[in-house]
C-alpha cells in the first residue's frame, strides 16, 4: 500500500501538501511544514515587496470552516525565494516545493514570474489568479480575457513549471469557457479551489460580523466548500488535457475527503482551513486514514483510483 504520487517528473511520499496561505507565512512555518508528514508544501502567495495585509480580525474559524479576508499579506518574493533556493542547496535530493505568486497587475505577475525564471529554483510556481479579498481587485480568473492574455504574455517567456490557483465556477459554461483558455497553454496543474469568494458570516450574540475587512465578507474555507471543490476538481479533470494535472483544494478534513477529490482526478491534494485549526500533525492522520480507506477498498496505488469517479 503506497501513497506515492508522481508530479512533475518527481515522486512524493504522498499527495499531501498545505494550501498556499496557510502555514506558510514565515520561514519557521516553512520548516515546521518541511519537517510533517506531508508530501510537499508550497509558500505564501508572494508580491513584490512586503504587504501588511487587511486589517485584523481578518481570519474567523467557524464550526464548518472558516472565513478570511487576509488581503495577501506576506514578506515579499525575495524572503521566499531565499527560503526555498537554501532549501534547495541543503537537500539537493529532496523533490521540488512550490512557490506561490499573486501580482496586483499583469506587469507584476510578470515580472514576479521573470524573477523566478531567472532565478535557480527548481520546483513548480503557483499564479494565484483568485485572491477575493483585495479591495478593489476582482478575481482575475473571473475574467477570461485578462486570464488569457496573462496567460500568453507568461509563456512568452516563462518555462519552468507552473500551474494556477482557480476560484470555484459554478456554470458548465464557464467550465467549457475557462477550460478552452487553459488548454491552450503549456500548464503544469490547474489547482481547484481557492476559497469561495465573499461569503459572510454572522455573531447572532453581538449581531455582527466576524471580520474587519469588506464589512465581514470574506472568502470561506472548509467544509463549506467540499462539493464546490470536488465539482471544480471534475470540471476540469474531465476537460483538460491530460498533460495538465489537477491539484484538488478545500474541504478536506478527513482521509475519505481525500479519497473524494482523488476519484475526482486530483493528483496533489491541499490542506487549508484544517490544518489551520489542527496543525501540520494533521497530515499523519491524513495519512493514516487514506491508506485505512484504500486497504478496505482493496487499492494499492493511488494510480489505480485517481479519476475513476462513476456516474449513473
Ligand atoms: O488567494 C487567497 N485566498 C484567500 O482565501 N485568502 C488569501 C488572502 O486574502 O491573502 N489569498
Amino acid at each position: 500500500m503506497s501513497l506515492a504520487t508522481k508530479f512533475g517528473g518527481y515522486t512524493y511520499e504522498n499527495p499531501f501538501m498545505n494550501a498556499s496561505g496557510v502555514h506558510c507565512m514565515s520561514t519557521d512555518e516553512l520548516d515546521e511544514m518541511d519537517n510533517s508528514r506531508a508530501g510537499s508544501f508550497i509558500t505564501k502567495s508572494a508580491t513584490t515587496s512586503h504587504r501588511a495585509g487587511n486589517p485584523e480580525p481578518r481570519y474567523f474559524s467557524v464550526p464548518l470552516g472558516s472565513i478570511n479576508s487576509m488581503g495577501l499579506p506576506n514578506q515579499g518574493i525575495d524572503y521566499y525565494l531565499n527560503y526555498v533556493l537554501d532549501r534547495q542547496k541543503s537537500h539537493p535530493d529532496s523533490s521540488p516545493v512550490f512557490f506561490s505568486v499573486a501580482g496586483m497587475s499583469v506587469e507584476e505577475n510578470l515580472n514576479l514570474l521573470k524573477k523566478i525564471q531567472d532565478s535557480d529554483f527548481n520546483g513548480t510556481t503557483e499564479l494565484n489568479f483568485s485572491c477575493p479579498n483585495v479591495p478593489g481587485k476582482p478575481q482575475v480568473a473571473y475574467d477570461f480575457e485578462m486570464t488569457q492574455e496573462i496567460l500568453s504574455k507568461v509563456f512568452e517567456f516563462f518555462k519552468k513549471p507552473l500551474g494556477v490557483k482557480m476560484p470555484p465556477f459554478f456554470d458548465f459554461a464557464h467550465f467549457d469557457a475557462m477550460a478552452n483558455i487553459l488548454n491552450q497553454f503549456p500548464l503544469a496543474y490547474v489547482n481547484c479551489i481557492n476559497s469561495v469568494g465573499n461569503g459572510l458570516y454572522i455573531d447572532v450574540e453581538t449581531e455582527t460580523v466576524v471580520i474587519k475587512p469588506k464589512d465581514g465578507f470574506g472568502g470561506l474555507g472548509g467544509e463549506y466548500v467540499k462539493p464546490t471543490a470536488l465539482a471544480n476538481v471534475r470540471a476540469f479533470y474531465t476537460r483538460l488535457n491530460p498533460s495538465i494535472k489537477i491539484i484538488g483544494t478545500g474541504g478536506i478534513k478527513t482521509g475519505q475527503d481525500a479519497f473524494e477529490h482523488l476519484l475526482c482526478g486530483a493528483t496533489m491534494l491541499q490542506v487549508g482551513t484544517e490544518l489551520y485549526k489542527e496543525g501540520v500533525s494533521i497530515f499523519e492522520r491524513l495519512e493514516k486514514e487514506l491508506k485505512e480507506i484504500m486497504e478496505k477498498k482493496g487499492y494499492s496505488t493511488i494510480d489505480d483510483l485517481r479519476g475513476k469517479l462513476n456516474s449513473l
